[in-house]
């Protein structure tokens, strides 16, 4: 059953990453790296390119074995767990999966298929999945999509069924990576405002943003992890985290940062 936690410890973080170095000959990927996701936050992972933002999450998947510390998931510890099992409970949200989705699938089916992604049970769809899935589309302003075919979605509808579609397996950590990718402003506005809203929906998972632009951060983002070239700059609230000396170090150039109450965070490039 995909939507149970298997091993949970009912006090455990949902994840704990301590110490982790990843190495691969001479070149370090990740150093030092420590971040804690406790129940009822939801974290941005801000770096630059080349940061180490993708290694780490494939490190959290189980896809890039640390060289040195500890990733436990729900209670359960890499390495001493069935790791497979436990990565169910992580749900992902990015484009390199837009090639794995058939181009004439209805997307209703497609969100369906969130469900069965690592069981291949497929033909067991039920009523209830059907149900599931439509509840899902319409949580992400989609209920018009249910019969329209993956290949004539914009990409601001694909990210929202690709949303749907984690759901559907009830992660308990959705990461949603780069998801503002490709999406025109006015469509960024209204996304980011969907994941706000998702964001603070008391039955979600904890979501895991991450990004280049601080102008998404979204207020429901609670906690912030500022990677640079694989290390930590900073992981704690963002009142503690985003703030311009460290968004400097981040970037490694002088940038301001502001806060507006109608537009939120925004990054100005200082002249050296
Ligand atoms: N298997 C590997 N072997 C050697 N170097 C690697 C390997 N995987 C990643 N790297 C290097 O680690 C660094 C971090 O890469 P990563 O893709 O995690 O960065 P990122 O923050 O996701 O970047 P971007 O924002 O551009 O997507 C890069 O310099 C990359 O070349």
């Amino acid at each position: 059953m995909p939507h149970q936690v298997k091993s949970p410890k009912a006090a455990a973080p949902i994840l704990n990453v301590s110490d982790l170095h990843i190495r691969r000959g001479k070149t370090v990927i990740l150093e030092r790296v420590d971040w804690r996701i406790n129940r009822g936050e939801n974290w941005v992972i801000l770096g630059a390119n080349g940061s180490g933002k993708t290694s780490l999450l494939r490190a959290l998947t189980g896809y890039f074995p640390p060289t040195r510390g500890e990733i436990e998931l729900l209670g359960g510890q890499y390495g001493n767990c069935d790791w497979r099992a436990l990565r169910e409970h992580i749900g992902i949200v990015t484009t390199s999966f837009t090639s794995l989705i058939p181009p004439a699938e209805p997307a209703l089916e497609t969100v369906i298929s969130g469900k069965f992604a690592q069981l291949d049970l497929w033909k067991k769809v039920t009523k209830v999945d059907c149900s599931a899935a439509r509840k899902l589309l319409a949580l992400v302003d989609g209920s018009y999509l249910e019969t329209r075919e993956w290949q004539f979605l914009s990409q601001g509808e694909r990210q929202r069924v690709l949303i749907a579609r984690a759901l559907m397996a009830r992660p308990r950590l959705l990461i949603l990576d780069e998801p503002c990718a490709g999406l025109d402003p006015v469509a960024r506005v209204e996304f980011l405002k969907l994941v706000d809203r998702l964001a603070r929906s008391p039955r979600a998972p904890a979501l895991v943003f991450v990004t280049h632009h601080v102008e998404e951060i979204t207020p429901a983002f609670t906690h912030a992890l500022l990677l640079r070239k694989g290390g930590v700059v900073a992981a704690g609230t963002r009142a503690r985290t985003l703030n311009s000396e460290k968004l400097s170090q981040v970037f490694a150039a002088p940038v301001r940062l502001s806060r507006s109450a109608t537009h939120g965070l925004r990054l100005d490039i200082q002249s050296q």
